[in-house]
């Protein structure tokens, strides 16, 4: 038997754009453009393992360098893959949360060229699916009905409308609900006062007794805010995420918090693990693959976080369908995973870069795909198509809030700002 050439011939990465609605959050609005880089791991027996990671022109950068440092390795030896890129950016990139993003990005294409060669699905690369789908939380946003027309190009409305309090989140949760069957729900918070807030929680649960909520303000709350939020919610939540800034911040809030904490936003690196444990500042961790390390170093999370009593949920960017991919096999291989991801999907799928059919959110899940590797294709039309869209808007990375500022230019970014 002839082995397959393993060895990593090129990494090719290409930046693409693909339409966001206008969805609030505490920093902003998203732009009507988000980004994406979308990696091809070609190996010298032509075998191609996908990825797709965070865009901007900084993670362009660092995925360039690592695209250099990996040429000739062998795409089994995904420890000494990780280590190369590691040290080529430990001089310029002294965070290993940063770091992780790029090691991240190409973990995963090793292992979609892996399964390729072995015929086997990611998930059983990373010992084995516990389960044949993977339940997600509908990502709940406050947003604008359309993005407002702007520097000659006209307004761009979308098929959710305007959902600006309780009665337009209850009615967006409604649509998810009806269109993929979700049965627990996550509101993107920090938008409005903490009060109108409570308000569109509350009305949440008496339209949807019994199923799962989560609020999530990313940092926009004191601690006494936070505190006064939590009783306020008390019996509503099945945990409030990210309501204050810091370990220490959470841990304070935690002290008197009737619910868990959730983080995705304190703890992102392995060194702030064992502070976070100290302090007792978070009950739930959102594991993500594209910033932890890779979907190796997320189960390996896992375990970390099973020895310490903290539950688990997966954290989301916008994205598209190899990073769903990635996020279902992974969430599939890890049994204490047992709360509904998040994903944003349902918000921009519309604009894909894989072949149809594989990837359906039916019943609130994902089934895993079978395999081999992540189980998808790319489509190749797409990817041009969304890489000249790139290429035309000459966008650098996101921006939130400069964007709600060349809307509402009296609009002051501040947190916490309740
Ligand atoms: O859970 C979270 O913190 C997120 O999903 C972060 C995202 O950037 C979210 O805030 C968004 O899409 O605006
Ligand atoms: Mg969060």
């Amino acid at each position: 038997m002839t082995t397959p050439d393993s060895r990593i011939r090129e990494l090719i990465v290409t930046p693409i754009a693909f339409r966001d609605p206008p969805l609030l959050n505490s920093s902003g609005v998203h732009e009507p453009l988000a980004l994406r880089l979308i990696l091809q791991l070609v190996l010298e027996d032509g075998t191609v393992g996908l990825g797709e990671s965070t865009g901007g022109d900084i993670r362009i950068e660092r995925l360039g360098a690592a695209a250099r440092a990996v040429v000739g390795m062998d795409v089994f030896d995904t420890t000494a893959v990780a280590a190369a890129i590691d040290s080529v950016l430990l001089p310029t990139v002294p965070s290993s949360h940063e770091r992780g993003w790029t090691t991240s990005a190409v973990e995963v294409a090793c292992l979609d060229a892996q399964g390729k060669l072995l015929g086997r699905s990611v998930s059983d690369l990373l010992g084995g699916a516990v389960r044949d789908a993977v339940p997600f939380a509908a990502y709940l946003f406050y947003k604008w009905a359309e993005h407002p027309a702007l520097d000659g190009r006209p307004a761009v409305g979308d098929e959710w409308g305007e959902a600006l309090d309780p009665a337009g989140i209850v009615e967006q949760a409604r649509l998810m609900r009806q269109r993929y069957g979700f049965s627990s729900f996550k509101l993107k918070g920090g938008v409005f006062p903490p009060d109108e807030e409570i308000a569109a929680m509350r009305a949440l649960a008496e339209a949807f007794p019994g199923q799962p909520l989560r609020l999530d303000p990313n940092t926009a709350w004191t601690v006494e805010t936070s505190q006064y939020v939590a009783r306020e919610l008390d019996g509503c939540l099945e945990y409030l995420e990210d309501p204050t800034p810091t370990i220490p911040g959470m841990a304070e809030v935690a002290k008197t918090s009737p619910m868990p904490l959730a983080t995705n936003m304190c703890v992102v690196a392995w060194e702030q693990l064992k502070p976070a444990v100290e302090q007792d500042a978070i009950q739930v961790l959102l594991t993500d693959h594209h910033y932890w390390g890779g979907l190796r170093r997320t189960r390996e999370l896992a375990a970390v976080c099973e020895a310490f009593g903290i539950g688990l949920s997966m954290h989301s960017n916008s994205h598209l369908g190899i990073s769903l991919a990635a996020m279902t096999h992974v969430a599939a291989a890890i049994p204490n995973l047992d709360t509904s991801c998040d994903t944003h999907y349902p918000w921009n799928f519309a604009d894909d870069v894989i072949v149809p059919g594989v990837l359906e959110l039916r019943d609130g899940a994902v089934e895993v795909p079978a395999g081999p590797g992540l189980g998808v294709e790319l489509d190749h039309d797409a990817l041009e198509r969304l890489h000249r869209v790139y290429l035309d808007s000459g966008m650098k990375g996101r921006d939130d809030t400069g964007y709600m500022r060349r809307v509402h230019p009296e609009y002051e970014f501040k947190l916490p700002r309740w």
